[in-house]
């Protein structure tokens, strides 16, 4: 009886390692993508990706620019079935306008919030989706709603003005991290998050975003962990690991406010501004009749615009501000050009007054580029023939991406790239940079709240500089040095400073 289980497990064995030495001859020798260069345990194994993601602690984006300068190609082969491209004319040829490149489905999935527009798919249902809540984020929406972005910004100066009398330097990190949350959420649900209330800007939605990133490389690597961490009650999940606290704590809190909503619509009469329930809810044309708008669709949408429209506000503030202040050049010119606009500090600036200082604009743009915005690549399915990307032949089914920090720097487009340079925003011709900024991608699936965030980084930094006079306390580079987990994450020190009023 032993023996014959013996048998079994010995056939079984030898038949997976030949599966596997079949698998691992073909990858390597016969694939389609067999002609790219790349390292060979990447052709093999998707596991190979996964020590990088994981192991070294969200340390992929800066392998591939290893990887790139080590094999001198622009294009390398990086997992068994995907291509990362570094020339940066790609760029527009993966996400532009035009490309209708399928989201991978295993990044995009790793969210949990399968049902939002971010994780759509389907070509033409991301497109309803976007047409839909596109209105909510145009310019016109924006301008009208500017005084709610403003007065938390406000908000946001009266506690940092408190730091010179506690005689400690305040956390910008989490100080900027908090009002992008406080704005997003009141901008898009009509209720305050309290970020800007809590002690030292320390609060439990931004702890939550905090314990919920590292999860995102376990969830898809090991898609299995996540359908049974979300799968199980809440205390059993909590005890399993932590760290799905964070998830489930945000789902509960943004649900109970969903299920109040759902069962009294006309509560969203009494609303100080509309909010996207009010999209979601209005009735569709026929013609443009979308799936039953549920509970759990309505939950995934809101809590992805809220992840979205905080950390990436937010670390860009961060960056910007650490380098203002690294450098007096910068620190003056900008400082000045924003009095001159704005004489009277105490009385308000509107948003279309401060996007028209070229040197502010150029300040935000070498913010952008420095922070990147997302530093994940975002990877594509190309299909459903073969296509062409940076002159080389790319079969229907592959992956392909190429990610911002590659592109922003660059050293042919953005010469000195790790010098913060609001000046190369300036120059003759500078107007052909534009197109290098790829903060908010490009395209069909581009950023849906690219208005609302230009409206922050303008009302944010023009007030920041207008009104506080910062000293940082021991800044260092490391303060603003991260890990790629989808958004920059900072592990190390945040940058903290110490905070004056302006003189006048
Ligand atoms: C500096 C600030 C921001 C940056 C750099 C940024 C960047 C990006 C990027 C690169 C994408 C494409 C992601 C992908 O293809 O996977 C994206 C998508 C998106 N962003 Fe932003 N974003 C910012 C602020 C915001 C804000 C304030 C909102 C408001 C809710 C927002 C909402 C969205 C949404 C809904 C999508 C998904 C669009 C789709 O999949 O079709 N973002 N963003």
């Amino acid at each position: 009886m032993l023996d014959s289980y013996w048998n079994v497990a010995a056939s079984v064995g030898c038949a997976s390692l030949l599966a596997l030495t079949i698998q691992t001859v073909r990858r390597l020798f016969f694939h389609p993508l067999t002609k790219y260069p790349g390292p060979p345990l990447a052709a093999v194994t998707l596991w190979y990706k996964a020590y990088f993601d994981i192991v070294m602690d969200g340390g992929w984006a800066e392998h591939l620019e290893y990887l790139h300068e080590v094999y001198g190609s622009c294009i390398l082969r990086v997992a068994p079935n995907e291509l990362h491209f570094s020339d940066p004319r790609a760029y527009n040829e993966i996400y532009g306008m035009g490309t209708k490149y399928t989201k991978q489905p295993a990044l995009y999935s790793s969210f949990a919030t399968d049902l939002s527009v971010f994780a759509m798919f389907d070509h033409h249902e991301a497109t309803q989706r976007r047409n839909l809540i596109g209105p909510f984020f145009s310019r016109r929406s924006i301008l009208n709603l500017e005084n709610a972005v403003q007065s938390k910004i406000d908000l946001l100066i009266t506690r940092l003005l408190e730091y010179q009398y506690l005689k400690k330097s305040a956390n910008l990190d989490l100080a900027f991290r908090s009002t992008s949350l406080e704005i997003i959420t009141s901008y898009c649900f009509g209720r305050s998050s309290n970020a800007l209330d809590s002690c030292d800007f320390q609060n439990g939605i931004l702890t939550a975003i905090d314990q919920t990133l590292p999860m995102i490389w376990v969830f898809k690597h090991f898609p299995l962990i996540k359908h049974l961490l979300l799968g199980v009650p809440e205390s059993l999940a909590s005890i399993l690991k932590p760290s799905t606290t964070g998830i489930l704590a945000q789902r509960k809190q943004m649900g109970a406010q969903i299920d109040a909503i759902l069962k009294d619509p006309s509560s969203l009469k009494h609303a100080d501004h509309e909010t996207i329930y009010h999209y979601f809810l209005t009735p569709q044309p026929e013609n443009q009749r979308l799936p039953p708008i549920t509970r759990e669709w309505l939950l995934d949408e809101g809590l992805y615009m809220r992840f979205a429209g905080s950390d990436t506000v937010g670390n860009t503030c961060t960056v910007a501000t650490y380098h203002i202040l690294a450098n007096k050049d910068v620190r003056d010119r900008l400082a000045q050009e924003v009095k001159e606009a704005w004489p009277e500090k105490d009385a308000p600036a509107s948003y279309e007054t401060l996007e028209r200082l070229p040197y502010l604009t150029a300040v935000i743009k070498e913010s952008l580029r420095m922070a990147h915005g997302i530093v994940t690549p975002l990877p594509r399915i190309v299909g459903p023939t073969d296509v062409e990307i940076a002159g080389a032949v790319i079969p229907a089914g592959t992956v392909v991406s190429q990610g911002a920090t590659i592109v922003h720097r660059n050293p042919e487009i953005f010469p000195e790239p790790t010098v913060f340079n609001p000046e190369r925003w300036l120059q003759e011709g500078s107007q052909d940079l534009d197109k290098y900024l790829v903060s908010f991608s490009k395209g069909p699936r581009s950023c849906l709240g690219i208005n609302l965030a230009w409206c922050e980084l303008y009302l944010i930094i023009g007030t920041i500089f207008r009104k506080l006079d910062l000293t940082p306390d021991n800044a260092t580079i490391e303060n603003i040095s991260f890990r790629e987990y989808f958004v920059p994450v900072h592990r190390g020190r945040h940058f903290h400073a110490f905070v004056k009023p302006t003189a006048d």
